[in-house]
C-alpha cells in the first residue's frame, strides 16, 4: 500500500484518534448486537495501539442512519462500549456527546492507553457533510489520526475524511488487510480470475459488473438481479424482481460481457415471496404469476463448471432469497464451490454475501470476508475511496 500504516507512525505517549466502523447489526426489539465481527475486526489494530503505550485512544464510530431524533434514540453508539471492554480485556470509556467540555475533559484527563469511546459521530449534523469546522474540532483532541473503519472509508464524512485533513493519518491493520485482498483481487489477480455477483438490484451492481467484466476472466450473475437480464434477453419473467429502466443498460452488459457473462438458465420459483407455496424449478421462463427466488440446479452445475480451477474470485450478493431455506440451494452451492477451491484466493464483498457466508457456516473456508458492504463494492467498481486518500502517503 502506498500510505502510511499504524507502523509508520509515532503512537506512544499521544492521543490517538481512532475511527473504527462500530455500526453493527443489532435486534430490532431489544437493541442487542446480534454480529460483533465488525468490533472482532478492529481489535487487532486497537491491541497494537495499547502495547505501544499512547496517553489515550479515542474511538469514533456511526451507528445507523441518524436523521431524527428517534433516529438518535435508536442508535445510541453506547451499546458497543460494554462488548468491546469485554473483548479488548480493558476499560472503555464511554461518552455521551460528540463535542464540548464532558468530551473535551475525558480527552485531557485520559492516561495510561485509556481507551474513549465517543458516541455515534452521525449525532452531528455535519459529520455526512463532511463540515469542516466539525472536522478541525475532533482533529483538534488528538495528535495522530488512524483509519480502521474499512466499511466507512467510501464516505467522505467528517470523521472519515475531515480529521485526517488536519493531522498525521495512517492506516490501521483492518484497512490495510482488506486493501490488500480487495486490491489484488482487482488489480492484480491470479488468473483465472472468476467475479459473482447476486443480490438484489442491478442498479447497485452495474458499475461493478462493468468493471469486472474488464477484469475477470468469468463474470457470474445470479440473484434477483437475474430476471432484468432475462427479460433483456426477451424471456418471461412471471412476477420476479426486474427494474425496467435497467433493461437497455442489461442488454448492453450482455453484448458487452459475450461468453464472459454467465446468466441463469433455470430458476426455483415460487407463486408467493415466502417459504411455502407452490414451489418448483422451471427453465429460462417463468409463468405467469411465479416469480424466480433460487438459480436453479442446472444454472447450479454452471457455475460449479466455471469456477473450477479458479484462482481467484470475487463474491457479491446471494444467489436467491437464502434467508428462507428453500431459496438457499444457489447460495449453499456458491459457498461448498469456493470451500472447494482451497488455493485460490476467494474474497466475499461483505453486506448478505458476508452474512449468507458465515451463517451457512463457510467462514473459514474463504480467504477473506470484507467488513465493507458498500465500501469493498466502490472498491471493485475502481472508484477512489474518500477515506483512504485522505490518509498520508508512506
Ligand atoms: N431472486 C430474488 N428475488 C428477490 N430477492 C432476492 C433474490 N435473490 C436474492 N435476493 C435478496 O437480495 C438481498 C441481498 O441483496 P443486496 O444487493 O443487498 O446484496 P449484498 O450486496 O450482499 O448486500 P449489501 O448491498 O448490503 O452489500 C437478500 O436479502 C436476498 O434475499
Ligand atoms: O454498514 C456499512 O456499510 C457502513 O457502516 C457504512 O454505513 P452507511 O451506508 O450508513 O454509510
Amino acid at each position: 500500500m502506498d500510505k502510511k500504516t499504524i507502523k509508520d507512525i509515532e503512537v506512544t505517549g499521544k492521543t490517538v484518534l481512532v475511527r473504527v466502523d462500530f455500526n453493527v447489526p443489532r435486534n430490532k426489539e431489544t437493541g442487542e448486537i446480534t454480529n460483533d465481527n465488525r468490533i472482532v475486526a478492529a481489535l487487532p489494530t486497537l491491541k497494537y495501539l495499547l502495547e505501544q503505550k499512547p496517553k489515550a485512544i479515542v474511538l469514533f464510530s456511526h451507528l445507523g442512519k441518524v436523521k431524527t431524533e428517534e433516529d438518535k434514540a435508536k442508535n445510541d453508539l453506547s451499546v458497543v462500549a460494554p462488548r468491546l471492554s469485554e473483548l479488548l480485556g480493558v476499560d472503555v470509556k464511554f461518552v455521551n456527546c460528540t463535542r464540548g467540555p464532558e468530551l473535551e475533559n475525558a480527552v485531557k484527563e485520559a492516561d495510561n492507553a485509556q481507551v474513549i469511546l465517543v458516541q455515534n459521530t452521525r449525532y452531528e449534523k455535519g459529520e455526512s457533510k463532511n463540515d469542516p469546522e466539525l472536522g478541525q474540532y475532533w482533529a483538534s483532541l488528538g495528535d495522530v489520526f488512524v483509519e480502521d473503519a474499512f466499511g466507512s472509508v467510501h464516505r467522505a464524512h467528517a470523521s472519515t475524511a475531515g480529521i485526517p485533513a488536519h493531522l498525521p493519518s495512517a492506516a490501521g491493520f483492518l484497512v490495510e488487510k482488506e486493501i490488500a485482498y480487495i486490491g489484488k483481487a482487482v488489480s492484480d489477480p491470479e488468473r483465472p480470475m472468476v467475479a459473482i455477483l447476486g443480490g438484489a438490484k442491478v442498479s447497485d451492481k452495474i458499475l461493478v459488473i462493468e468493471n469486472l467484466l474488464k477484469i475477470a476472466d468469468k463474470v457470474i450473475v445470479g440473484g434477483g438481479m437475474t430476471y432484468t437480464f432475462m427479460k433483456a434477453m426477451g424471456h418471461e419473467i412471471g412476477n420476479s424482481l426486474v427494474e425496467d429502466d435497467r433493461i437497455e443498460v442489461a442488454k448492453e452488459i450482455i453484448e458487452k460481457g459475450g461468453d464472459k457473462l454467465i446468466l441463469p438458465v433455470d430458476s426455483v420459483i415460487n407463486n408467493a415471496f415466502a417459504a411455502e407455496g407452490d414451489i418448483k424449478v422451471c427453465g429460462e421462463d417463468i409463468p405467469e404469476g411465479y416469480m424466480g427466488l433460487d438459480i436453479g440446479p442446472k444454472s447450479v452445475e454452471n457455475i460449479k463448471a466455471a469456477l473450477e480451477g479458479a484462482k481467484t474470485v470475487v463474491w457479491n450478493g446471494p444467489m436467491g432469497v437464502f434467508e428462507m431455506e428453500p431459496f438457499a440451494k444457489g447460495t449453499i452451492a456458491v459457498c461448498e464451490a469456493l470451500a472447494n477451491l482451497p488455493d485460490a484466493n476467494t474474497i466475499i464483498g461483505g453486506g448478505d454475501s458476508a452474512a449468507a457466508v458465515m451463517q451457512l457456516g463457510y467462514a473459514d473456508k474463504v480467504s477473506h470476508i470484507s467488513t465493507g458492504g458498500g465500501a469493498s463494492l466502490e472498491y471493485m467498481e475502481g472508484k477512489v475511496l474518500p477515506g483512504i486518500a485522505a490518509i498520508d502517503d508512506k
